[in-house]
């Protein structure tokens, strides 16, 4: 029998849907991966914002590690939001207990709306525990200005970032375009230490963009666990979200500035249009 690859998210809960756990998980679904998850906390959160944050207690995320990764195993493991400095000392302890080779780390540190859903102060355990673990790190423009302490205004500036948080650790390190400005492209610049990548991408024009981070690095995850080498499974994440954004124009939920996206909305992109012309 195939081997089913098998991924696990350590993230919070976006009560929403569109972020978070749930988003990771509908990622691992719609891309044929078996989808576990350790929670580190959860989040009362719609469209409009966080409204509430509830972290668990370090222990307990590391007896959901044990549970999954003593039993089932994981291909590949991508982690989210982490809240706090502890949470973060007990995952990478985990991760180098159990020898986890496929680390996905996306340094979360806001939410869409601006709230916070990382502690300030526990940045530095990202990058010092977290980062030499990693794989892959994706920051996104607000979090890579944060961790190498500058402006980014330009591809060039992306490009400098990630040589700097590549001198952190990750052994490839991915800084998002997404919020660049002034951009047509959605432009994500890719670094292993000696080559530079751009990754282009035509920007979506759709206000469902909550959870777009979160969904990229699942997906990266995902085409780790198939066995994928980290820069096509870059490349196919990278492919899979600009289509899932594509397909996700169409509807509107919640009343706030981001909606979520439908993941599984490619094989429904033709039924609207199909029903309006007929
Ligand atoms: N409007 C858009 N159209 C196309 N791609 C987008 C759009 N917004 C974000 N992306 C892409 O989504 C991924 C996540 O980026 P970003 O939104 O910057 O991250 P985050 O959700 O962590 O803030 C990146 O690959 C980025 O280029
Ligand atoms: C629980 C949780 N985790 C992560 C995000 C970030 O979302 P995004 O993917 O838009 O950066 C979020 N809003 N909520």
């Amino acid at each position: 029998m195939k081997p089913l690859p098998r991924a696990l998210t350590i993230a919070g809960s976006d009560s929403g849907g569109g972020a978070g756990i749930q988003a990771d998980l509908k990622t691992f679904g719609a891309l044929g991966v078996y989808g576990m998850s350790v929670l580190t906390a959860l989040t009362a959160q719609n469209t409009r914002g966080v409204q509430a944050v509830f972290e668990l207690p370090p222990d307990f995320v590391a007896a959901q590690i044990d549970s999954v990764l003593g039993d089932i195993g994981a291909d590949a493991v991508k982690t989210g939001m982490l809240a706090n400095a502890a949470i973060i000392e007990v995952v990478a302890e985990k991760m180098r207990e159990y020898r986890v080779e496929r680390l996905v780390v996306d340094p979360v540190m806001r939410a869409k709306s601006g709230d916070p859903l990382l502690r300030p102060e526990a940045q530095e355990a990202l990058i010092r525990r977290l980062f030499p673990l990693a794989m892959v790190v994706t920051p996104n423009l607000h979090e890579a200005r944060a961790l190498v302490g500058r402006e980014l205004r330009s591809r060039e500036d992306m490009r400098e970032a990630a040589r700097i948080i590549h001198g952190m650790g990750p052994r490839w390190v991915v800084v998002k375009g997404g919020h660049l400005e002034g951009d047509d492209r959605s432009v994500d610049v890719v670094f292993d230490g000696r080559d530079f990548y751009e990754l282009d991408a035509p920007r979506v024009d759709t206000v469902n963009t909550h959870g777009t981070g979160c969904t990229f690095a699942s997906a990266i995850a995902a085409g780790l666990a198939k066995g994928l080498a980290p820069l096509e499974a870059i490349r196919q994440a990278k492919e899979y979200l600009t289509a899932v954004l594509q397909a996700s124009r169409a509807f509107k939920l919640g009343g706030g500035a981001y909606g979520p996206m439908d993941h599984f909305a490619l094989g429904k992109a033709e039924a609207p249009a199909r029903a309006a012309s007929g």
